[in-house]
């Protein structure tokens, strides 16, 4: 099977290639996110942090095999700012209409330990091949809950490859049902956004909780593409969002595309959501990023480079072009993430950070838990991901945030500032390795330095003088 998914990679990057390079040298693109979730400042947030974690998805209390002294490291390590916090249906509703409330405790105390640490949270709405019940084992899919689950008798072979479960006639029919696509199931949708209502009624008044994400990779059965995306599943981030302004107004309720197709590059027909909150929409696009090229063995290396980066170009503008259709909304990567012992691994990681820096996107790397992917080995000794994850970038900067760029010790940030004097100054991260002392602020004033979590407070000059850059370099 990884000769077939080869093919399928070679011959997508072969037409990413050729169409990427035909487009760049027809448009120069689209122009960077001009929106940012904002704090209770309203101070544009950057995000940097992880999907925490794979591995509450199929244990019986759905939380993560994570403490907080390993929160304590991450930031002291990598001076993270957000959490991609993995949450799932079949824990807040065990059965239909009844929602956990002893779940949504433990939710809420994990999201203390980041609340206390100045973190803001990002609840992801997780599901992996529909949920447990696809096969009798319960040993696959994760999220629905096995209520939720009508194969109607269609089958679910063995697959070593999970991703081929996707292919098989239960699994997709068990999603037709939930999209009503057979017709038998108007109440599924209906249950998940009810769902989505308990989660935002618990943590409406919880500020360190800025987003809900409201469906992880969303697959769309028998119907895909243009038809699933500006169909049913633009109609359940509508009926969602309704559910959501039900209970609370400020959240941001953040939208995925279909998985199959945009993690490669490829665009999206997601159709706009309206917003009923009073004031400005709070839609956001939290699209992933997986180039298929990378399977084909060399990892960021070989062939295989130029198809990434043309993947990585293809995947950039169709974010850019999806979030401005559907508002101009802020973006949020919500996964990429790699085997790090592949050859190039790091270059990768850092192509696609500076590849979001330069386009005003926040990143949650896929993900924290240990193992060959993730910034720590399974003892918790720190990998080389670290190395190149802890690195400068803007936490919040009060005024209009553009872009940002990050080098070993400089930061330099697009901004129109705030003209009045802004409440709370500006924010940024400063990781020891290019800055041991600190940093200096060219463009604006030094406000205080935080030694020990490494972060520089400072405010903007100039207000009345439109957009600026604010350089920081080391004190
Ligand atoms: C055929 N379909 C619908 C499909 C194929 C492959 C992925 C995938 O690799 N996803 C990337 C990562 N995201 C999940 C968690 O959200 C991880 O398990 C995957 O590695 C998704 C969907």
């Amino acid at each position: 099977m990884f000769a077939a998914r080869s093919a399928i990679a070679a011959g997508l990057g072969v037409l990413l290639v050729v169409g990427g390079a035909a487009a760049a040298m027809r448009t120069p693109g689209p122009a960077p996110a001009d929106s940012f979730i904002t704090d209770g400042d309203g101070r544009a947030l950057v995000q940097h942090g992880f999907s925490t974690a794979s591995s509450s998805k199929s244990v019986p209390d759905g939380m993560p095999d994570f403490t907080e002294d390993q929160l304590v490291q991450e930031q002291a390590d990598m001076g993270t700012n957000f959490v991609r916090f993995l949450i799932s249906w079949r824990k807040v509703e065990p059965s239909p209409g009844d929602y956990d409330q002893g779940y949504l405790d433990d939710v809420e105390e994990r999201v203390g330990w980041y609340e206390e640490r100045g973190y803001h949270v990002m609840l992801d709405m997780h599901q992996d091949l529909w949920g447990s019940g696809i096969t009798p084992e319960g040993d696959n899919g994760n999220g629905a809950p096995e209520w939720a689950t009508y194969l109607d008798g269609f089958p679910v072979a063995h697959h070593d490859q999970w991703e081929l479960y996707y292919l098989e006639p239960g699994v997709i029919h068990a999603f037709d049902n939930f999209w009503n696509t057979t017709g038998e199931h108007p109440e599924l949708t209906d249950h998940y956004a009810g769902a989505w209502r308990a989660v935002a009624e618990r943590f409406a008044d919880d500020d360190a909780v800025v987003a809900y994400d409201l469906m992880n990779e969303p697959y769309g059965g028998t119907v895909q593409g243009p038809a699933f995306e500006a169909g049913p599943l633009t109609a359940l981030y509508q009926k969602t969002v309704d559910a959501i302004r039900e209970v609370d107004q400020d959240s941001w309720a953040c939208l995925e595309p279909q998985a199959l197709g945009f993690n490669w590059g490829l665009p999206s027909a997601l159709g706009a959501v309206d917003d009923p909150r009073e004031g400005d929409p709070r839609i956001a696009f939290c699209p992933h990023l997986y180039p298929l090229p990378m399977d084909l063995g060399d990892g960021f290396s070989g062939p295989s480079r130029d198809m990434v980066e043309t993947t990585v170009a293809a995947w950039r503008s169709n974010t850019l072009r999806t979030a401005e259709a559907l508002g101009g909304v802020p973006i949020i990567l919500g996964e990429f993430g790699l085997d790090t012992t592949l050859p190039g691994a790091l270059d990768y990681v850092d192509l696609v950070y500076s590849t979001s820096d330069a386009s005003g996107i926040g990143i949650a790397y896929w993900s924290r838990d240990p193992g060959s992917w993730g910034p720590y080995e399974v003892d918790g000794t720190p990998r080389n991901l670290i190395t190149v994850l802890d690195r400068p970038y803007p936490r919040a900067i009060a005024g209009e945030l553009h872009t940002w760029n990050s080098g070993p010790d400089s930061l330099e940030i697009s901004v129109t500032p705030d003209s009045g004097d802004g409440a709370e100054p500006s924010e940024v991260y400063l990781p020891a390795a290019g800055f041991p002392d600190g940093g200096v602020v060219e463009g604006g004033e030094l406000v205080s330095w935080d030694p020990e979590l490494r972060i520089l407070r400072f405010t903007i000059d100039g207000g009345d003088d439109g957009e600026q850059t604010v350089v920081v370099r080391p004190s």
